[in-house]
């Protein structure tokens, strides 16, 4: 990042284009088109756009899964891409906890050692502590030391979630990434997690970016919304400054019957 006025920034995406190249499965495209965002630490971002156009590829390049064709992103302060690969490992792990679609846990491990993972691929080797720190995580998602020994298998969409958070967090990161992280809940467990995540969110402070296209969790819980469309950020800010755009993506998005009904207030806000 270009100056120190920059302290307050969480993540810095500076004039990033990705492109894939032609393999046996089709040819190779262009999916972001110098992407520039900088967002403040605390703020929970909402990344919206059509399927495909790229949102996971960003949530990857911002932990270091794979690196843009060209331009640079700053994770507190901290590029990753000029680092080795076991450092860039470590320093994603310690700064970014993620939940992947699905929640991902290892369906062979129970929840205890699900959590346990990231802190024992750091190097933790002191299984009281360990123990100590996984469970006071499955508490703070409203779990018990009961659930520890079920097996993915075992547990409701719901509670897969809020197992996948509390890995997310076991390393009290700064920065936290969720691939639609209400994808297949029903509405009361989707706003369970919500909740959670908002309650966690006062106590712990996290910076957060979430891909989504619920557009309840872009209402109730983001504090900004970052549009793409096009291979562009074609929006990027407050709920209320995103509705007013007039690309044909957001007036598809966020103005059709359902999102009308659900963002109305907004709107009547907006003016
Ligand atoms: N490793 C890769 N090699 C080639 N193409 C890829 C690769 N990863 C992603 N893509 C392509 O890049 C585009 C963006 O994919 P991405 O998964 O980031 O989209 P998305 O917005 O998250 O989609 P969705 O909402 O459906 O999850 C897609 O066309 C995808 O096929």
């Amino acid at each position: 990042m270009s100056t120190d006025s920059t302290n307050n920034v969480a993540v810095s995406i500076e004039h990033v284009w990705t492109r894939f190249a032609d393999t046996d499965a089709g040819p190779g495209k262009v999916v972001h088109k110098d992407i520039n965002l900088c967002l403040d630490k605390g703020e929970i971002l909402g990344l919206v756009g059509a399927s495909g156009c790229g949102k996971t590829t960003l949530l990857r390049e911002i932990i270091g899964l794979h690196t843009p064709s060209q331009g640079e992103i700053f994770v507190m302060g901290q590029s990753l891409q000029h680092l080795d690969e076991a450092t860039q490992r470590k320093a994603a792990l310690q700064n970014c906890g993620i939940l992947f679609q699905k929640g991902a846990l290892f369906s062979a491990l129970d929840i205890f050692d699900n959590i346990a993972f990231p802190l024992r691929e750091l190097g933790f080797t002191d299984d009281k502590l360990i123990e100590r720190l996984v469970l006071m995580k499955l508490s703070m998602v409203g779990l018990t030391d009961k659930d520890a020994k079920l097996k993915p298998a075992d547990l409701s969409g719901g509670m897969i979630k809020r197992v996948a958070l509390a890995r997310a967090l076991i390393l009290e990161p700064d920065l936290l990434l969720l691939d639609e992280p209400t994808a297949g809940l029903d509405p009361i467990a989707s706003q369970d997690f919500v909740d959670l995540l908002q309650q966690l969110h006062q106590e712990l402070h996290f910076t957060v970016i979430l891909v989504t296209h619920d557009l309840d969790v872009l209402r109730d819980l983001c504090t900004k919304i970052a549009v793409l469309a096009d291979q562009q950020l074609i929006a990027f800010g407050t709920l209320a400054s995103v509705l007013a755009q007039q690309h044909p993506f957001i007036q598809q998005f966020f103005h059709n019957t359902r999102a009308q009904r659900v963002f109305q207030h907004q709107e009547t806000l907006h003016g």
